[in-house]
């Protein structure tokens, strides 16, 4: 018998990137953002205590509060096209596939709601993926998002008989592709701004304190991006940590006292960026441009401007360009 020469079942080679951001509910109702806070509180790359003793607190206090409160403030930044996340991930893709051009294909997905990474990979192996870089779109590398983006792509990969060969992105807290980046953007924003502001401040997503003592680069990362931001930026540049959750100690110092205390040393024209977001979200939009400015103008504060993270703009485009084009390069010969 002579054997196959052109296997039917072997489809064309391409290379795909796969972006990945944390997730958001599929609608601003209590019951959707229930649904999508079990799942993300339900992993254990996210709250670090025993499922044993966590379960019941979230399905007992958790769940019955926060979807209803959680929901509302949803409602108040949420986008005729969907969730700000989705909305500006989404553009994200279709910016960097136009960029990339025919030979990649990009691809997104969500950690935790839709689209599942599950079903993207799957979909970019049919589509003749057979090297896929996977990128969480996460400048500093945490546990809680960079390594869960990552288990969620390899668990998907364990059911696949016929695996494609996969990359990780590494963090990019300090490339100065991404150092480059933010500058340019803030320097943009700024530009367009009614006021000059006397001080920027960055603020980034907290984490619980004890990840840092656990080894979690995510702090010492961070500092590092406001460290070298500084020097590219002519104006002073100050850190803080928000979205505070639970009752155990979080990173310090916290963004709405570190506002207080700025306005209290005589800052009364301030901007604010939020670095560690890839992507306008609840955090930046609600907590920060909405409840942060009226925290700041109560304090005594006279401008608050917040500026908006990379999104899809020809500075993220150029960025990803750079990062991900160098992770493919061995790919593409
Ligand atoms: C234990 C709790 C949490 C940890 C640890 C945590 C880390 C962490 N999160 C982000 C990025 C985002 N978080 C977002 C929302 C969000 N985060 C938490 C809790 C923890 N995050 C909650 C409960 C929520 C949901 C909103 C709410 O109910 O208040 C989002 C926005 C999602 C959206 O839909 O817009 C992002 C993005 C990082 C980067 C991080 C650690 C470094
Ligand atoms: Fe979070
Ligand atoms: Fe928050």
């Amino acid at each position: 018998m002579t054997p196959p020469t052109d296997h039917p079942a072997i489809p064309p080679s391409r290379v795909g990137i796969l972006l990945i951001n944390l997730g958001t509910p599929d609608a601003p109702d209590t019951a959707s953002v229930r649904r999508y806070l079990a799942e993300f509180l339900s992993d254990s790359r996210v709250v670090e205590i025993p499922q044993l003793v966590w379960q019941p607190i979230l399905r007992g206090a958790i769940l019955t509060t926060r979807p209803k409160k959680s929901a509302h403030a949803y409602q108040q930044v949420w986008m005729p096209e969907g969730s700000p996340l989705a909305v500006h991930t989404r553009a994200t893709a279709q910016a960097l596939q136009q960029a990339m051009g025919p030979r990649v294909l990009v691809d997104w997905a969500m950690r935790y709601g839709n689209p599942a990474i599950a079903t993207r990979l799957k979909a970019m192996k049919q589509a003749g993926c057979d090297r896929i870089l996977i990128a969480p779109l996460y400048p500093q590398y945490s546990a809680a998002t960079t390594a869960t983006a990552n288990d969620a792509a390899f668990a998907a990969l364990a059911t696949m008989r016929w695996q494609p060969a996969v990359r990780t992105l590494p963090p990019y807290h300090d490339d100065p592709a991404y150092i480059d980046a933010l500058r340019a953007s803030i320097a943009r924003s700024i530009a367009a701004l009614p006021f000059r502001p006397d001080a920027l401040l960055a603020s980034f997503h907290g984490m619980p304190e004890r990840t840092l003592k656990l080894g979690d680069p995510y702090h010492c990362q961070a500092v590092k991006t406001v460290r070298l931001l500084g020097a590219a930026l002519p104006l002073p540049v100050h850190m803080s940590f928000q979205s505070r959750f639970g009752r155990a100690k979080w990173l310090e110092p916290e963004t709405e006292a570190t506002l207080a205390n700025l306005v209290k040393q005589g800052v009364r024209n301030i901007a604010v960026a939020t670095p560690g977001f890839s992507a306008d979200c609840l955090e930046t939009l609600e907590e920060i441009a909405l409840r942060a400015k009226e925290v700041f103008l109560a304090e005594g504060g006279e401008n608050f401007a917040y500026l908006p993270c990379l999104n899809a703009s020809a500075e993220a485009i150029t960025l990803y360009q750079r990062l991900m084009g160098r992770e493919l390069a061995g790919w593409m010969d």
